[in-house]
């Protein structure tokens, strides 16, 4: 079995520039391996670092030190000091990311929103955007809200939007920062469905699920992320 993400001794602190420069460690030593056609879930309590752990890997937080191995392609790269060409690169064909929120962009219609990241990776816009009308009508959005731009829609209707975009490409890793959030049973039980697909298919799926029932569906195991706090190595 393929191993697309490989984390080692990765150690995260905030710097808070407005208070004299104090560093803040959130988590030392970060270490595991996300293996193809597995979810696993990051766990432990708020504050323990669950989520810089994600943005470490999609890039968006830089790393103090250790690696970040991906699988891209036909190379393993270190996200822990790649270029930002490269970092969209992977964003672009390696690793997805469901965010809890939508950063919805004004004037682009939910269904183009969702259509961009196949377009991006140069499927044709007609089919990218037969594919984000069928995750759209999976995941119950109304159709008249198809050519609206998601900024006015509600929590729940914004947060399908995301996902769709999400899951709509076939990226090896994909990253879940609470996708089910805002969502009513129904679904939930649609999404973890869909992550059960994505599974069967290979993706490893790496994911925050305060939810403790999702989190015990879809779950293969938890990386308890309180193992990686800086108070406990110093004790
Ligand atoms: N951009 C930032 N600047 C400064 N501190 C930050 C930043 N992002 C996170 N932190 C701090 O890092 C710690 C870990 O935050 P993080 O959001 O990773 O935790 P979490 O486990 O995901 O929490 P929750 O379950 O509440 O979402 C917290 O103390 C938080 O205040």
């Amino acid at each position: 079995m393929s191993t697309p993400l490989v984390v080692s001794e990765v150690c995260k602190s905030f710097t808070m520039h407005l208070r004299g420069g104090i560093k803040l460690p959130v988590v030392e030593n970060v270490a595991f391996a996300l293996r193809a056609g597995e979810c696993a879930v990051l766990g432990g309590p708020s504050g323990a670092g669950k989520s810089s752990i994600l943005k470490m890997i999609y890039g968006s937080y830089a790393v103090d030190s250790g690696q970040i191995i991906v699988s891209h392609g036909e190379a393993l790269v270190n996200l822990a000091n790649a270029d930002p060409r490269t970092i969209i690169a992977i964003r672009r064909d390696t690793i997805g990311y469901v965010s809890q929120f939508l950063r919805a962009v004004p004037r682009v219609s939910a269904r183009d929103v969702v259509a961009e990241p196949l377009i991006a990776r140069g499927e044709a816009a007609e089919t990218a955007r037969q594919k984000a009308e069928t995750l759209l009508a999976q995941l119950n959005l109304p159709e008249r809200l198809w050519s609206l731009p998601p900024a006015t829609f509600s929590g729940g209707e914004q947060q399908r939007v995301n996902i769709a975009r999400g899951f709509i490409t076939d990226h090896p890793v994909l990253l879940l920062d609470e996708p089910t959030a805002s969502l009513d049973k129904a679904n939930r039980e649609i999404v973890i469905d869909m992550i059960a697909r994505k599974k069967e298919a290979g993706v490893a799926l790496l994911g925050i699920f305060h939810d403790q029932d999702v989190r015990d569906i879809v779950a293969d195991r938890v990386i308890d992320v309180t193992g990686f706090a800086p108070e406990r190595k110093a004790a």
